[in-house]
């Protein structure tokens, strides 16, 4: 393996976010535009060249993957990646193999991500009402995820819920969420909206809203205990005193969490993006269909994250959105 994976501010790099698709099944408001134009197939990494790449990151010492997208069930055969990424796991290479899902497809799939290592999984849902749902996502049935999540608890994977915090959409449903997520054994995260791919006039700005009022919120109604567990991921979280219920709070805005990242994200192109949220990205699929590897593959791999960026410059002022990236969230990843 060699030294491990390390960026020009000191921060270690063992966690690695693939994006196998950009395709999605849903059209959430706040991530894609309605008439998206996806990436032409000839433009997109095969399986097995994915496979390539996230064993290369793997011999360099990335111990956390998580796969995502778009919707990364709604790619075709995407469970051969998963026992591909599986074998790594067994064999004690990689700590966790995981995946952020919207839900819709995860009842037919539940069982075979278990089998390939799988023991957690996120899933995204905003709300629990139906009507409002499929408003959100323009395509959305929210039966499909409920069976979803039931399906993976049934398959023995844990489900932690990801929840945007969207002012004048869900701000009426904070308690709803929470007692939903504690009722179905579900660990639950909110998330900051950020300032990424289309944004129509006006929304970020309306919806943007800070989880420090989210956590206000919650504190009319809990005490709420600050935790020091960490999943490796970005979120903070806190112990309701009163049920020991988990919620965690993911908020780049107001309270950036930059300084330990410990991600990179990898493309369905082969892009490799190593902050979120700025550009400038270094394009690996070149170099692999080339049929560079090993040595001279690790090298391009240093090379990059070694230009890993501060941080984002991602800011919400009075009357105007900072840092915005053109980047929709399905391309780069989540
Ligand atoms: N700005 C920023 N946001 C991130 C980063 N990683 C995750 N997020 C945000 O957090 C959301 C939820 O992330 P998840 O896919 O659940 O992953 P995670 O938080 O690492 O998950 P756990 O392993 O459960 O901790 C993402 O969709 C992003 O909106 C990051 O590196 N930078
Ligand atoms: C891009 S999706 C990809 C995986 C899968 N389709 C899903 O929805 O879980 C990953 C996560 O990104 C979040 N997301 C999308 N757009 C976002 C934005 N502008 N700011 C913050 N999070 C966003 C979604 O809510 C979701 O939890
Ligand atoms: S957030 Fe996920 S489910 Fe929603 S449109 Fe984006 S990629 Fe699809
Ligand atoms: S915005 Fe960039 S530096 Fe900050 S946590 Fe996310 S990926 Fe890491």
């Amino acid at each position: 393996m060699g030294t491990p994976l390390c960026d020009g501010f000191g921060r270690d790099v063992r966690y690695l976010r693939v994006s196998v698709t950009d395709r999605c099944d849903l059209r959430c408001s706040y991530c894609m535009k309605e008439d998206v134009t996806f990436l032409p197939r000839n433009q997109v990494l095969s399986l097995e060249e994915l496979d390539r790449l996230c064993s290369a990151f793997v011999t360099l010492g990335v111990r956390k993957l998580r796969v995502t997208g778009g919707e990364p069930l709604v790619r075709r055969n995407i469970l051969s990646f998963f026992a591909a990424m599986g074998a790594h796991l067994r064999a004690g290479r990689l700590d966790e193999l995981t995946l952020t899902t919207n839900g819709t497809q995860l009842a037919r799939h539940a069982q075979a991500l278990a089998a390939c290592g799988v023991k957690r999984v996120n899933v995204s849902l905003d709300t629990l009402d139906a009507q409002k749902y499929t408003r959100l996502t323009r395509l959305g049935r929210i039966g499909q995820v409920f069976d979803g999540i039931a399906a993976a608890q049934a398959a023995g994977l844990r489900v932690k819920l990801n929840a945007m915090a969207l002012k004048g959409v869900n701000d009426d449903e904070i308690f709803a969420l929470t007692d939903w997520a504690a009722g179905h054994g579900c660990d639950l995260t909110f998330i900051e909206l950020m300032p990424m791919g289309d944004i129509p006039a006006g929304t970020r700005l309306d919806q943007f809203w800070p989880l420090d009022e989210v956590r206000a919120h919650l504190e009319t109604r809990f005490r709420l205990i600050d935790s020091a567990l960490s999943t490796g991921g970005p979120a903070r979280y806190v112990t309701l005193a009163e049920t020991g219920q988990r919620i965690g709070f993911i908020s780049p805005l107001s309270h950036n969490f930059c300084n330990s990242c410990n991600r990179v994200r990898l493309t369905c192109k082969g892009e490799l993006y190593t902050c979120l949220g700025q550009e400038g990205s270094t394009d690996l699929r070149p170099v692999l269909r080339a049929g560079i590897e090993g040595a001279a593959l690790a090298r391009e791999i240093r090379a990059a994250i070694a230009r890993k960026p501060a941080g984002h410059a991602f800011g919400y002022g009075p009357c105007a959105v900072a840092g915005q990236m053109a980047r929709g969230m399905n391309h780069t990843g989540g």
